[in-house]
């Protein structure tokens, strides 16, 4: 049999592919080996796919911690030839790249020509008026947050309100000589809160334990993919300070453990990947640093990995860890980072297992009992309060005051599996393989050769989930055939065809599309769907070098040709902006909840401006289901822990091989929708919208382009000397939209915020109207209403029908009605409702046009047919019919026309549900006591404990 051969160092490392491939080289009687520890729920083994330094060793997990991390990490740390050493800058390259000119890379401050040039650029910028940027703040102005610890009014300012109580935060925790956790959700500025916060310690030079004044060399660990957008952001928010990255893409020429010496002397800030951590320990274990602060730092949290032991090593008094999703898998995850940044406050492991971990997991199952249920909430309260002071969370709902993001929708899709998927997913789980799993299914979980058995069998039917070909390629094992990417049937996947569907949909309605998978294979043929459909797209995942990556994102966002944007969950999951787009498909989902979180939030983040809607695509009835079932119990947990222990949650039972390894041929009826039946669960067919309700159909730009059309041709058909009032206005009213667009465009993210906070204002208070520039206490119809009625008299005028005074005596009338609030009375609504138009239909001459005339003579209307499939019939103003928004309208395409059977609102899945129990508050409550004075004891033993 030919096997296709491992990838080389440089391959993507974010899928569960070449985790199979291992499996399948190196395993005896299912091809698998025994010693891999990669865990049921998709956990990291030693040669696992994210780590190409092997970072990770085996680690074992106990039956209790029956859902561990999922292989989280996104990348290889890639190798560029000749880096470090040989890798230069032409002075000419340096120029371009200090000037900002157009550059695709970012370049970081590793080279002290390259930093120097940047600072005199700087320096000259500053001097002129451009740095005097209008913020009503001269360079020299500052604001004192707190006690010692000032900052430059105009970075201040810059802050929201929420940002502001970060850094005061982080302030606190320094003072204290203690580490935390900033766990605001995905998008809402960890960084740039970070960056101003060291801005400020550097601005206010308070001394420091050690001998640094002010800010001292501090290194930030990152994702690979997010390190130069580290660097832009300290480039844009803090401009003085010198960035180096500690990887091959720097443009430091030396040898590394030089440049780490350099940094260290001259207090800069390193950045470095996670890979760098191992790679590079005993590097920078040599030197003392101020700060160290781990972004996405839920990359530490498996204790016994390699990487996370190396960044327990630092020497320095100040740790800052930054996750959007602090709690992933289980509770030994947040023990790990509170490891990290406050070693000893929950105690060991051993001891933090048994008396929190433990109780709080088991009282989350469904056939737990009432004390274990009780007790389970009573130990996540103590958790909570030991917890709350280092750890700050806000989510976006608390802060939307401040952020005004638009609207987030969120729906889990159930697609039912193709008949060539449904016949290879039974005769699979009708296999010997499976058999053969299934016989020791009793102690499946501690025999590492059936755990790793059953990981491939999943492997299998979420590669049969996905399309045939992915899985009929591994078994048949033939060589990928040269035509493949023609042959290429996206239909015999049901989930490619709802993508189909969707896609054709949102291309007619302009929007932008993240795509997420998690696997290569998947990714692969994807990319041949979107070829066959002429789809322009990028793509980006592990293979894409760390260079190239932030140029890639900046393309998609700056570039709207780009329809699709193509990404592995790992690599474009974390930590990255695409703000471009404003629909996301998860394609399959991950067994860690977060890692699609992770990258449905890529989107939805300061600086949308669009109304964000997510797809989980799930195929009904399989392994797919179950997995995502998981993911619900899991975020469930890490709610109860760090949102509100005391709210009751229905959880799963523990699960047992036979579930997972069974098919629910039942479409109509998902199991998840039974199990979450409280859930907003859309069955059958949505109700539908008036045909004519084009609104919903196409997007604003679409139906405004389609009108333009519509007016060429009448203009061709029926030319007219002087064009009519209403002519004129609508011209004026064009001209004033793009002019509005245009602003739009030019619009920096806090002016965006600030006007969608203006416009959400506005909505919210009806009585701001403006009639003739002035704001009136009329309600919003009754403006409108006087708005038509002038309007009416000014094409009266023009006509001739009407006299100037009779005119304007009506407009005063109408004003004063409108002033007075009067509701509206017969005379005035004379006014209001002009005599229907008699719309004749002339023939054009020109095919597929007709056009609609009014008794005036004056084009009212051209209805072009062709130009998009269903006919355009764009009315003056139509009464609103049923309102239907275009995610309703999408649904109900989808539930028609596509094998989606049900759809579940992921957010009422999650936040919905809830059973009421007994309460034994008093036994749990000793039992919390007894598990705290544990704590207590292990805290006094605990040689590390440093509060
Ligand atoms: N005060 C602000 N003014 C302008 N832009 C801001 C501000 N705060 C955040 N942003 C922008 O919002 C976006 C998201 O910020 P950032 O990447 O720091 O979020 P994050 O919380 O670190 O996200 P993640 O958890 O996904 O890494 C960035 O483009 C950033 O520039």
């Amino acid at each position: 049999m030919k096997r296709r051969s491992m990838s080389d160092g440089t391959s993507d490392h974010d899928t569960d592919d070449e985790h199979f491939e291992f499996h399948k080289r190196h395993s005896s009687e299912c091809e698998c080996n025994p010693s891999c520890s990669k865990d049921f729920d998709g956990n990291d083994p030693p040669c696992s796919e994210d780590d190409s330094d092997g970072c990770e060793p085996s680690t074992r997990p106990s039956s209790d911690d029956e859902y561990h991390p999922s292989s989280g990490e996104e990348d290889s740390d890639e190798y560029e030839p000749g880096s470090w050493g040989s890798k230069r800058l032409g002075p000419a390259t340096k120029k371009r790249r200090v000037s900002g000119e157009s550059s695709d890379r970012i370049i970081d401050d590793g080279d002290m020509e390259v930093y120097s040039a940047r600072m005199a650029a700087y320096y000259e910028l500053k001097q002129s008026a451009v740095m005097n940027d209008g913020d009503g703040y001269s360079d020299n102005d500052d604001v004192l947050v707190m006690d010692d610890f000032k900052m430059p009014a105009n970075t201040w300012s810059k802050l929201y309100p929420y940002q502001q109580k970060g850094v005061k935060w982080l302030y606190k925790l320094h003072k204290r000589q203690t580490g935390g956790i900033l766990g605001d959700e995905m998008g809402l500025g960890k960084t740039v809160q970070v960056i101003a916060f060291l801005i400020g310690l550097n601005y206010s030079k308070l001394k420091s334990t050690y001998r640094w004044l002010g800010l001292g060399p501090s290194i930030i660990v990152c994702p690979t993919t997010v390190m130069h957008q580290w660097v832009r952001h300290f480039h844009e928010w803090a401009p003085e300070l010198r960035v180096g990255l500690l990887h091959s893409s720097t443009s430091y020429k030396g040898k590394m453990s030089d440049f780490v010496q350099e940094m260290n002397k001259c207090g800069g800030i390193l950045i470095m990947s996670y890979q760098g951590l191992c790679k590079y320990e005993n590097i920078f274990h040599k030197h003392k640093c101020h700060y160290v602060i781990l972004d996405e730092g839920h990359k530490v949290r498996t204790p016994t990995a390699r990487m996370t032991i190396a960044a327990k090593q630092f020497k320095t008094d100040h740790r800052i860890l930054l996750s959007g999703s602090p709690m992933q898998n289980n509770l030994i995850e947040l023990w790990s980072l509170f490891d990290f940044t406050n070693p000893g406050l929950l105690g060991t492991l051993k001891i933090f297992e048994e008396h929190f971990s433990k109780p709080i997991m088991r009282g989350g199952y469904e056939n737990a009992s009432h004390v274990q249920k009780e007790t389970s909430k009573a130990m996540a309260v103590t958790l909570n309060d030991l917890i709350k002071p280092f750890l700050l969370r806000r989510t976006k709902k608390e802060v939307q005051n401040d952020i005004c993001l638009p609207q987030k929708c969120e729906q889990v899709l159930f697609c039912a599996l193709s008949e060539e998927q449904k016949t290879l997913y039974k005769d699979f789980l009708r296999s010997d393989r499976v058999e053969k799993v299934l016989e020791k299914r009793k102690n499946w979980f501690s025999d590492a050769m059936t755990r790793a058995n059953a990981l491939i069998a999943i492997k299998l039917l979420r590669d049969i989930c996905n399309h045939p070909d992915i899985y009929l390629r591994i078994e048949d094992d033939t060589d990928e055939p040269a035509d493949i990417k023609d042959r290429f049937d996206y239909k015999r996947s049901g989930k490619m065809a709802v993508v189909s569907t969707l896609l054709r949909i949102w291309k007619q309605q302009r929007h932008r599309v993240l795509l997420f998978v998690q696997g290569l294979k998947t990714l692969q043929l994807l990319q041949y769907f979107l070829i066959q459909h002429d789809y322009s797209h990028l793509k980006m995942d592990g293979s894409t070098s760390v260079a190239t990556r932030q140029s890639l994102i900046d393309r998609f966002n700056n570039d709207s040709k780009y329809f699709v944007f193509l990404l592995t969950t790992r690599v474009g999951g974390l930590g990255i902006n695409l703000t471009g787009a404003n629909r996301v498909i998860i394609f399959d989902p991950d067994w860690n909840p977060a890692t699609d979180s992770q990258a449905r939030e890529r989107a939805w983040r300061i600086g949308q401006s669009k109304d964000v809607t997510i797809y989980r695509l799930l195929s009904v009835g399989t392994i797919e289901e179950k997995i995502y079932q998981r993911q619900i119990f899991k975020q469930m947990l890490g709610n109860r822990v760090l949102v509100n222990p005391r709210v009751d949650k229905q959880f799963f039972r523990t699960s047992d091989l036979f579930d997972l390894f069974s098919y629910n041929e039942t479409e109509i009826d998902p199991e998840t929708a039974n199990i979450f039946d409280k859930a907003k669960c859309v069955k059958g067919v949505i109700k539908s919208c008036k045909e004519d309700d084009y609104s919903k159909i196409f997007s604003e730009e679409k139906i405004e382009e389609m009108r333009e059309k519509a007016r060429q041709i009448a203009a061709q058909n029926f030319p007219q000397e002087k064009p009519t009032a209403y002519q004129k206005e609508v011209a004026e009213e064009r001209a004033e939209k793009l002019q509005e667009k245009e602003k739009l465009k030019a619009l920096s993210a806090p002016d965006l915020v600030k006007l969608n906070r203006e416009k959400a204002k506005a909505k919210e208070d009806p009585s701001i109207n403006r009639v003739d520039d002035k704001v009136t206490p009329a309600s919003f119809g009754e403006a409108l209403r006087y708005a038509e009625a002038t309007s009416q008299l000014h094409t009266e005028l023009v006509q001739g029908k009407k006299t100037p005074d009779v005119v304007a005596e009506k407009s005063r009338e109408l004003k004063l009605k409108v002033k007075m609030k009067e509701t509206y009375t017969e005379s005035f609504r004379k006014y209001m409702k002009p005599d229907k138009k008699k719309l004749t239909r002339k023939k054009t001459g020109e095919k597929d046009c007709k056009v609609y005339v009014d008794n005036s003579g004056a084009v009212d209307e051209v209805k072009v047919e062709g130009l998009v499939k269903t006919e355009i019939k764009i009315r003056k103003k139509r009464k609103a019919g049923p309102t239907e928004s275009q995610e309703d309208y999408v649904l109900r395409k989808l539930l028609r026309k596509t094998s989606v059977s049900a759809v579940l609102e992921h957010e009422s899945v999650v936040h919905g549900t809830s059973t009421s129990t007994l309460r034994l508050q008093l036994e749990a409550e000793e039992s919390a006591k007894k598990s705290m004075e544990a704590l207590r004891r292990a805290r006094l033993d605990n040689s590390k404990w440093s509060i």
